[in-house]
């Protein structure tokens, strides 16, 4: 075959000489086993080449890139896809989806990064379609629609490669859409399962009904389950050992929960999917009738540790609404949930036995039992999250999870809504707010079995980018300040920074190429923090756009 298979996708985190996968192999922990750039020499890394990705209109640059067979793939906001030569930077081609004009993005124009398989690469648009380019040429192998723009849907996330399926989540949560999950031909696009993840909706297998999502509407009332949101923005980790692939899914729709009266299943969740089938094996719901957007949309990603000596095949994920989650995988029961933030002031921690959030019901909009259903309340994190969008990492070293959190509040409250089609359904009125003097971003690590912080690292304007760890013991992140750091996995002490030009809101990554380890990040300034972040923009200087893809190794001796 010409070009890496499914089995070398799945095998990415063990091979450093390529990056065949978002996230840097099938659990997306975002390690590398390399460890030529370390503590004691990363403070001589230098950049190689920096390639600009063109055009007068620059937004986000939430990608992260790929490499392979001496090239590097980046996908750049408006639907672009890049092909540079990785020693030279030399730009070998360029594709620009033709966007309808009436898009509907709800948090900018941004896009996380493609798959690559045999001898296509493949990334979803704004438009709501999958696209497989030939990876030499750039040439359109074949192009589907996954959902119709029009009523709202819209693509941002990654594909994950199983075997011989491309698996895709989708986006439009803002716009009363269904949440779905797509597994199609890697080969043809073809849909070979969905799987709409807001009970009451069919899913197919083959073409024939593979079962309703759950008990028909039993968490819903009436028909709001045609437009209960749920969307799967970020797309999904895979698990070989369980045959998983595991998906967030996004907030209820409308905002207002007043408007849909029960636990909206299965928004706000982490779903365990059947790879084959499509068939939902469990569900864990972080928060039940979400009344601020908390999403839940955050990556779920396996690992495997002891807990109070029992080997344990785990999961964890960083929730929006600030807790840190570990689950048993193979069955999504609840292990552990700690705050990883400053404040969670709508719960008072996780009952361990029921595994539901113990409300603080005041700081609920529109609570149980208010008078004014549109009383203004204070609630943190903000809707825009303890973590939103950007990738943790976790160490196989030093065994702790790498997370990029903001500390923020809201006032938020509910407004009277209607569905109709193509238009916003929140029902909600809000403004973000700073609640610390020093920051708004903070690294931190996270021990996953005591669910301590061991360390963490703040920042003043919002963290937007993934982090990559390595067994240099190295943890790499970039800032809206337009640096690209490097800290101790150990200690958090800062050791390297450069400054790209631009905001650093991709996702960071490494590999081996000629004997000599290479770093690589997208600069560009964007994504929901300019759009939506109210008085927190206010913190910190204006960021000039761009649009760039920075290369970085150690001076050869
Ligand atoms: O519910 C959804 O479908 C959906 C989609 C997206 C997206 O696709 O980028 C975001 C959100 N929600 C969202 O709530 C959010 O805070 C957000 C931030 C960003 C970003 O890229 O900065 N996207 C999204
Ligand atoms: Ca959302």
């Amino acid at each position: 075959a010409d070009g890496p298979s499914g089995a070398d996708i799945a095998n990415d985190a063990q091979t450093p000489g390529d990056v065949l996968s978002y996230g840097m192999g099938p659990w997306q922990q975002r390690f590398s086993s390399l460890d030529k750039l370390n503590t004691t020499n990363v403070t001589k890394l230098v950049p190689v080449f920096a390639a600009s990705l063109g055009g007068e209109k620059q937004r986000g640059q939430e990608s992260q890139p790929l490499v392979y067979d001496g090239m590097i793939y980046v996908t750049g906001s408006y639907s672009r896809l890049f092909a540079f030569d990785a020693r030279t930077g030399e730009k070998k081609w360029e594709y620009n989806a033709r966007l309808p004009d009436a898009i509907m993005p709800c948090c900018d124009v941004v896009n996380r990064g493609a798959a690559i398989h045999g001898n296509k690469v493949i990334f979803a648009t704004l438009d709501a379609h999958l696209v497989a380019l030939d990876r030499h040429t750039g040439k359109v192998i074949w192009n589907k629609k996954t959902g119709d723009y029009q009523a709202g849907y819209s693509a941002t996330a990654a594909p994950l490669i199983v075997g011989n399926k491309v698996i895709v989540g989708n986006s439009g949560g803002e716009f009363g859409i269904v949440g779905e999950v797509q597994a199609r031909d890697v080969e043809t696009g073809e849909l070979i399962w969905s799987r709409p993840t807001v009970e009451g909706n069919m899913g197919t297998l083959n073409g024939k009904d593979n079962g309703i999502s759950g008990k028909t509407n039993a968490t819903w009332t009436g028909d709001l389950y045609k437009t209960g949101g749920g969307a799967t923005w970020l797309g999904g980790t895979y698990d070989p050992g369980t045959n998983m692939v595991y998906f967030g899914t996004g907030n209820p729709g409308p905002w207002n929960s007043h408007l849909r009266p029960g636990d909206n299943l299965y928004t706000a969740s982490t779903l365990g999917i059947d790879a084959d089938t499509g068939v939902i094996k469990w569900h864990y719901q972080t928060t039940p009738h979400d009344g601020w957007d908390f999403d839940g949309v955050n990556e779920f990603v396996p690992f495997d540790a002891s807990i109070n000596g029992k080997p344990m095949k785990l999961g964890a994920k960083a929730d929006r609404n600030g807790y840190f989650y570990v689950l048993d995988r193979t069955n999504g029961k609840l292990v552990s949930a700690n705050k990883f933030v400053m404040q969670t002031t709508w719960a008072n921690g996780i009952n361990l036995k029921t595994g539901r959030p113990n409300y603080v019901d005041d700081n609920r909009p529109g609570a149980p039992g208010t008078a004014d259903k549109g009383k203004v309340v204070f609630a943190s994190p903000s809707f825009l999250g303890g973590k939103n969008w950007m990738p943790m990492a976790y160490s196989q070293d030093t065994g702790l999870f790498y997370v990029p959190s903001n500390d923020w509040g809201m006032d938020i409250w509910n407004e009277p809504i209607a569905y109709k089609k193509g238009a916003a359904f929140l029902g909600a009125g809000f403004t973000i707010k700073p609640i610390a003097e020093d920051h708004i971003g903070a690294l931190r690590a996270m021990d996953p079995k005591t669910g301590k912080i061991v360390w963490e690292y703040k920042n003043k304007a919002p963290l937007w980018g993934g982090v990559l760890t390595t067994h240099g013991n190295l943890v790499f992140t970039g800032t809206p300040e337009g640096f690209l750091k490097a800290f101790d996995a150990k200690s958090g002490q800062e050791l390297w920074k450069f400054q790209t030009g631009s905001g650093v809101v991709g996702s960071p990554i490494t590999w081996e190429q000629d004997g000599e380890q290479y770093v690589a990040v997208m600069s560009g300034w964007g994504g929901a923090v300019p759009l939506w972040g109210g008085e927190v923009a206010k913190t910190f200087k204006e960021i000039s756009q761009g649009g760039m893809l920075w290369v970085f190794k150690l001076p050869k001796q």
